[in-house]
């Protein structure tokens, strides 16, 4: 277990909850097929505050979906730390594990087939989950109808799948996701198969959903228009954590609301971090750097160029292909892709 200290004004420090409610640290994931090893997750670092909706966005096959069917239950990873809402992911037996897939998280995925029981109403696919994670039958069709309606589909609940729209099946199977109360919503692509403007309703809804009931979610996507829901976006490269950006409103000495967006490089505890693809192509970094530890920052330098007045850049910290790329702000990744 790593320990970890909430940030102050985080909501982890809010609360005075002493642990993130996701927790991954030094992730690895090994898929062993057809003699070939993948490393899907190479040591990937992640903590998730009670109550806070993250997007994780990032390259095909850098490893969100991997994450996700982790923290979801449905997989083991092969080393490292993952608990999520109290659990332990690796060391948990099969008995705890089917509770904590019934009532620790709700799951939505892109295929709205895989959502919904194609033979079920919403009001009796929403029934169905909690029937089978052995909720109480009192209340229960107050419940289904307090859901639908949450997610403003109450007028879908004696419909199929078939007699809907894309976004009322999907706002429907975040109805069926929350159907046993789950401390934690996961949703990989959920609006991958849906138009802009009804993607753009389903994360509004998911928002609601966060702020209302105060549901740590995690949402895997390759929509760009994500970041315009969530305070923050976290990107996924060759399996670790690399960039997030994070938003926040303020007021300017106009009395004017902005939106101001900020892109951090994610550092790990042992210091590593990824420089950006951009970064690297733009002063040709490659194998090995010449870094450089400054009052206020730290030089990135060619290691393959000479540097013209010094032999050891740590020695000399100003050579002159530093250029002034150190204090260059990072673009929003969805900006780079
Ligand atoms: N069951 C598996 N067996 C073998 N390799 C796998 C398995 N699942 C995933 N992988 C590999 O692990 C890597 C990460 O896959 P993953 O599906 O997590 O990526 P992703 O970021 O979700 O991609 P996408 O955005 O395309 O869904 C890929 O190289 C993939 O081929």
């Amino acid at each position: 277990m790593t320990t970890d200290t909430a940030p102050p004004g985080s909501p982890r420090a809010a609360t005075g909850d002493t642990e993130p409610h996701i927790l991954c640290s030094d992730l690895v994931r090994i898929f062993a097929a057809e003699g070939v090893e993948v490393q899907a997750l190479q040591g990937l670092n992640l903590s998730v505050d009670r109550g806070e909706m993250v997007a994780l966005v990032g390259a095909s096959g850098s490893g969100k979906s991997t994450l996700l069917t982790i923290l979801s239950g449905l997989d083991t990873p092969t080393a490292g730390v993952a608990r999520c809402a109290g659990s332990d992911l690796l060391t948990m037996g099969r008995k705890e594990r089917v509770q904590y897939q019934r009532h620790s998280v709700g799951f939505v995925w892109q295929q709205t087939s895989r959502n919904l029981l194609p033979y079920l109403t919403a009001a009796e696919n929403v029934a169905m989950a909690m029937v089978v994670a052995g909720n109480p039958t009192k209340d229960r069709r107050a419940r289904i109808r307090e859901l639908l309606d949450l997610l403003e589909v109450g007028y879908c609940a004696d419909r199929k799948p078939t007699e809907m729209s894309g976004g009322e099946q999907q706002r429907s199977a975040i109805a069926v996701a929350l159907a046993n109360d789950p401390q934690v919503l996961l949703a990989d692509e959920p609006t991958g198969e849906l138009d802009e403007a009804t993607s753009s309703d389903v994360l509004e809804a998911m928002r609601g959903v966060n702020e209302g009931l105060g549901i740590t979610t995690l949402i895997v996507t390759h929509d760009p228009a994500v970041s315009e829901h969530v305070n923050r976006t976290i990107q996924i490269r060759d399996g670790r954590t690399s960039t997030e950006v994070l938003r926040r409103r303020e007021v300017d000495e106009h009395g004017q609301e902005q939106h101001i967006a900020e892109e951090f490089a994610v550092l790990d505890r042992v210091g590593r971090l990824q420089l950006p693809d951009d970064f690297t192509k733009a002063l040709e970094l490659r194998e090995r750097v010449r870094l450089a530890l400054e009052p206020d920052h730290v030089g990135v330098w060619p290691g393959h160029r000479p540097a013209r007045s010094a032999p050891d850049a740590v020695a000399d910290p100003t050579p002159p292909d530093a250029a002034t790329r150190d204090s260059a702000p990072l673009d929003p990744p969805e900006d780079r892709s």
